[in-house]
């Protein structure tokens, strides 16, 4: 048996056709929605994701200012124009592009978000209101997680779901957001002791670990959805995600593939949260 294929730019670009809409109906009443994007240095991956994202903005209907910065402005600097984007009413959503340059705390920066517009998910309100099941934006990668196995009628109730990795941005939130959909859910992390015993027992894998081949054929239950949040190279410079993907592919029942996976998902989610950013902003 071979897997079948939850494919992120088809998904995307259903859910995209809604957001265009939504970003019209919008726009009739006097508002575009409006993002941010603030980009500090030359990290050329970087250049190319934040271009990505004010093109996505621009093919929806969404109005998108790119700040770039040079590698050393300042701290005190960046601050203060996140400060005037928080005051800027034809801003609805920020986005600081990680990672910044060492000599900026990058969560001090998050902090000085205002949480309205906080489409990342990043700020401590954002993470606590996730927790507490508060309404505030989850952050993207997950949130696009949840949506490939919504898409696919996943029901999560009473099923063990692992996840790979804790970061805040992906596997912290991730986990929430599967327990929060009754899942049984189990975080495994760098020091976990075996985890292929781990993995095995699940239904549902995410990997989220950002190191090539982490989930193999051999450490997957046979029908279990996998979702793959890797983003990495091969030897050969190709894109590829943390999981085997031909290997885990005969053993798995639903995978996600790398690229057009979980990659055009976390755009797609940027943008409904900016757009339900506006929305919250905009009187009836
Ligand atoms: N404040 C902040 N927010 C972020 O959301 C954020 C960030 N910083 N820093 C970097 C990471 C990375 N990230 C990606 C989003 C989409 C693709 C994506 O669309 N990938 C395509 C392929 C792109 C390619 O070919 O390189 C795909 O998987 O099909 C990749 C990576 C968002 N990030």
């Amino acid at each position: 048996m071979t897997a079948q294929l939850i494919d992120g730019n088809a998904l995307s670009r259903t859910l995209r056709t809604d957001v265009a809409a939504r970003a019209a109906a919008l726009k009739a009443r006097g508002v575009t929605p409006g993002l941010a994007v603030v980009l500090v240095g030359e990290n050329p991956a970087s250049q190319v994701y934040v271009r990505n994202k004010v093109k996505a903005c621009e093919d929806n209907g969404l109005h998108s200012l790119l700040e770039k910065h040079p590698a050393d402005l300042s701290e005190a600097d960046l601050l203060s124009r996140v400060d005037a984007l928080n005051n800027d009413p034809a801003i609805h959503g920020i986005l600081v592009q990680l990672p910044l340059p060492p000599h900026i705390d990058a969560q001090k920066v998050i902090e000085a978000i205002s949480p309205e517009k906080d489409v990342d998910g990043f700020h401590v309100a954002s993470a606590g209101a996730l927790m507490t099941g508060a309404p505030g934006f989850w952050p993207c990668t997950p949130y696009g997680c949840m949506k490939m196995l919504e898409s696919i009628g996943y029901e999560l109730r009473g099923k063990h779901a692992v996840v790979i990795g804790r970061s805040n941005i992906v596997g912290k939130p991730m986990a929430l957001m599967l327990l929060a959909k009754n899942a049984t859910v189990t975080v495994c992390h760098s020091a976990t002791a075996d985890l292929g015993a781990m993995t095995r027992q699940a239904d549902v894998v995410v990997a989220a670990v950002g190191k090539r081949n982490v989930l193999t054929a051999d450490m997957v239950k046979p029908g279990a959805v996998v979702i793959d949040v890797g983003m990495n190279r091969n030897d050969e410079g190709k894109l590829c995600g943390d999981v085997d993907f031909d290997g885990v592919r005969e053993v798995a029942g639903w995978i996600t593939p790398v690229p057009g996976g979980v990659g055009p998902m976390t755009i797609t989610m940027l943008l409904v949260n900016t757009l339900e950013a506006a929305e919250r902003g905009t009187p009836a």
